[in-house]
C-alpha cells in the first residue's frame, strides 16, 4: 500500500504519524454492546429497567452490563462530542476506534466527529466476537474474510468510502471458536498485505493471549505490530506477564477508570483497580518493556462518560498521568 506507507490512516484521510499527539488506543466512540448483556440479580429488575439517574450510579458502576439502555453508547453522539473536546483541551491528540463489525460500527458518525473536534478518529476493520458473527460471516473463507478486510483498509468499510487505519478490536472468546480462528487467520493474511497494526480482544482466560499470539504468528502476522488489549482483566501473575510479553506483541492496559468488585464476565477475576494498574505497568516497565506498552479506557458504555458521572475520555491524562508522575521512575 505505497499511497498509506508510513503514514496514519484516519476517517478524514492520511497524517503523518508526528501529527498524532497524545494517542488512546483502544476507546469506542459510538457502538452497541447488547451482545453482552447480562441479566439483573433477582430484585434488581427495577434498576437494570430505571433511567440513569445520580441515585443509581453505584449500582450502574457494579453492574453496567445489566442495564439495557447503558449498552447504547451510539445514542450519545453529542455527549461524545463534547467529551472530545474536552480530551482536546486537556492534550489530547488522536484516538483508536477499536468498534468493528457487530457492534455497530458507524463510520460517518466517527467522520463527522472528526471534523467537529479536531481530535484524529482511525477507525478499525473486521470483526468482534464469535456471538455477534452473522450466517454469513459463519459461511465465508478465510480468502474471502482477508478480502473484506482489506478491501475496508484500501477502499472504505459499511458502503462508505471512509477507510480504517488499523485491524481491530478482533474479537476472541475462550475457548476460541472456529469461526474466530478464521478471523485470525484473515487477519494475518490482511496484515501482511497492509502492512498495518491489529488490535486483539483476548477471551477472559489467562491462556487466551497467548493462543490467539500463536494463531495469528502461524498464519503469518506480524507479531510486532499486533497489541494484545485488555491484559488488566486478563493477566495477573508477574511470570506469566513476562512469559507473554516475551511473545513480542504491546502489551495493552485499556480498562483505566473501570473498578467494580464482581467482573461479571468471570467472577473468578478481581478486576484491579486504577493503582494497580499502575503497578502493573511500573513492573513491566522495570522489566524492560516500556516500548511495548499501550494504555486507554475503552469506553463502551454510557455510564463512563462525564454526562453520567463518569471519568470520561480524559481520565488517563487528567489524573492517571499526574499519578503515574507522582511514583516517578520505577528506577528511582
Ligand atoms: C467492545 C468493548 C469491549 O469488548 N471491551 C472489553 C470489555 S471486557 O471484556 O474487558 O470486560
Amino acid at each position: 500500500m505505497p499511497e498509506q506507507s508510513g503514514k496514519v490512516q484516519t476517517v478524514l484521510g492520511l497524517i503523518e504519524p508526528g501529527q498524532l499527539g497524545r494517542t488512546m488506543t483502544h476507546e469506542h466512540l459510538t457502538m452497541t454492546f447488547e451482545c453482552s448483556h447480562v441479566p439483573p440479580a433477582p430484585g434488581d429488575e427495577g434498576l437494570a429497567a430505571a433511567p440513569i439517574e445520580m441515585k443509581h450510579l453505584h449500582w450502574l458502576q457494579q453492574n453496567p452490563y445489566s442495564h439495557s439502555e447503558n449498552l447504547l453508547l451510539n445514542q450519545e453522539i453529542e455527549a461524545v462530542k463534547e467529551e472530545l473536546l474536552c480530551y482536546r483541551k486537556a492534550g489530547g491528540g488522536s484516538i483508536v476506534e477499536n468498534t468493528t463489525t457487530g457492534i455497530t460500527r458507524n463510520l460517518p458518525v466517527l467522520r463527522k466527529l472528526a471534523k467537529e473536534t479536531g481530535v484524529h478518529i482511525i477507525a478499525g476493520a473486521g470483526y468482534y466476537v464469535d456471538v455477534t458473527h452473522s450466517d454469513e460471516t459463519r459461511k465465508m473463507t478465510v480468502e474471502k474474510l482477508t478480502d473484506i478486510i482489506v478491501s475496508e483498509v484500501l477502499h472504505g468499510a459499511d458502503g462508505t468510502d471512509i477507510r480504517c487505519g488499523v485491524i481491530g478490536e478482533i474479537g476472541t472468546s475462550w475457548p476460541i471458536t472456529e469461526s474466530e480462528k478464521k478471523v485470525l487467520r484473515a487477519t494475518a493474511h490482511a496484515q501482511t498485505q497492509l502492512g498495518c497494526p491489529v488490535i486483539i480482544h483476548p477471551g477472559r482466560n489467562k491462556a487466551a493471549p497467548g493462543e490467539a499470539i500463536r494463531i495469528l504468528q502461524e498464519a503469518g502476522g506480524n507479531i510486532s505490530k499486533t497489541v494484545m488489549s485488555h491484559l488488566d482483566r486478563t493477566l495477573f501473575d508477574q511470570q506469566e506477564l513476562l512469559e507473554f510479553a516475551k511473545m513480542g506483541s504491546y502489551l495493552e492496559y485499556d480498562l483505566f477508570g473501570t473498578e467494580m468488585l464482581n467482573y461479571p464476565f468471570n467472577l473468578d477475576v478481581d478486576m484491579p483497580s486504577d493503582s494497580q494498574r499502575v503497578q502493573a505497568l511500573a513492573f513491566l516497565i522495570r522489566e524492560g518493556y516500556e516500548d511495548r506498552i499501550l494504555i486507554a479506557h475503552d469506553i463502551h458504555t454510557k455510564h463512563r462518560l462525564t454526562k453520567y458521572g463518569g471519568h470520561g475520555f480524559s481520565h488517563i491524562l487528567k489524573n492517571i498521568v499526574p499519578k503515574m508522575l507522582s511514583r516517578g521512575k520505577p528506577t528511582d
